[in-house]
């Protein structure tokens, strides 16, 4: 089978992104390309594989396929790259429109630069999602995670658990080049509390507006960046005092900046960089 694909990044995240208004794939061999595509030896090199694809209700779709080939229900370094890849590609025709994830449906608007390329995406996100048994975390039905005792391997860890459609528990560190992302990042991310597995978020507090993040993603391990953990990540800092709703907050990710709003109405909204890496044949 020979599939055409587009590999693209949102600050470093980078996803083979399959056009499926154009390509046919059959769902029984979602899972084994993406672990294909993703491998840096024999595939392509990736952190995943991202499907853009009709959708009824909206004017673009999305589907995300982390590097393990386990789906993920939402992306949001996807979501910037996906609006640049229908805009470019004319199937989207305006500069606002709808995407629709496993999780929800979202609103894009996209920013050009004179020569009509998009070179940054707004994404509304949405409301995150709070309650225990939504994110999902085991303990007591209709509590929230804020700063809640963790003990994990030999210490215990200071928590915040979000869901922006997908699973994130974040702990905020005194100095984020020492987090234990690799040592605990997998741990964290098997650990039987969290029964769908979790994306592991460290964050070091910087200012009011201002804060650093490093990732361990499930089912792709440490990635350069990810909207949705940012997302997340400003929440737990809101919900933690240590930044205001409301604020415009910059996020430094490894792979750059990313402007996170947790707006007064419950929505959060991203803005931040899409690249088109290169286009090409995949051998499958
Ligand atoms: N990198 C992404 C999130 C991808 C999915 C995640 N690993 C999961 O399984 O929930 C982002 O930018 O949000």
């Amino acid at each position: 089978m020979k599939i055409p694909f587009t590999k693209m990044h949102g600050l470093g995240n980078n996803y083979i992104y399959i056009d499926l208004f154009h390509t046919e794939l059959p769902e029984d061999r979602l899972s084994e390309l993406a672990v294909k595509m993703s491998n840096q030896n024999t595939g392509i090199g990736s952190d995943g594989m991202i499907l853009i694809h009709p959708a009824e209700t909206a004017d673009v779709g999305m589907r995300i396929f982390n590097k393990d080939g386990s789906e993920g229900m939402n992306c949001g370094n996807g979501l910037r790259c996906t609006a640049k890849y229908a805009y470019e590609t004319g199937i989207v025709k305006k500069s606002e429109f709808t995407i629709q994830t496993k999780a929800n449906i979202v609103q894009a608007i996209v920013h050009k630069n004179s020569g009509q390329e998009v070179e940054k995406v707004t994404i509304d996100m949405g409301e995150p999602i709070l309650q225990r048994e939504q994110i999902p975390m085991l303990g007591e039905a209709g509590t929230t995670v804020i700063d809640e005792p963790f003990p994990v391997a030999d210490t215990t860890l200071q928590v915040t658990a979000v869901s922006m459609g997908n699973p994130h528990v974040i702990t905020v560190v005194d100095a984020i080049d020492e987090a234990p992302l690799t040592t605990l990042g997998p741990i964290i991310e098997k650990d039987e509390r969290f029964p769908e597995g979790v994306n592991t978020e460290f964050i070091e507090i910087v200012s009011d507006e201002e804060i650093h993040f490093r990732v361990w993603e499930r089912g792709s391990g440490v990635t350069e960046a990810c909207g949705t953990g940012a997302c997340a990540a400003v929440v737990a800092a809101t919900l933690n005092d240590k930044v205001t709703k409301g604020k415009q907050i910059v996020v430094h990710l490894a792979g750059g900046d990313l402007m996170i709003e947790w707006k007064e109405d419950g929505h959060i909204w991203m803005t931040g960089g899409a690249e088109t890496i290169a286009s090409g044949i995949f051998n499958a």
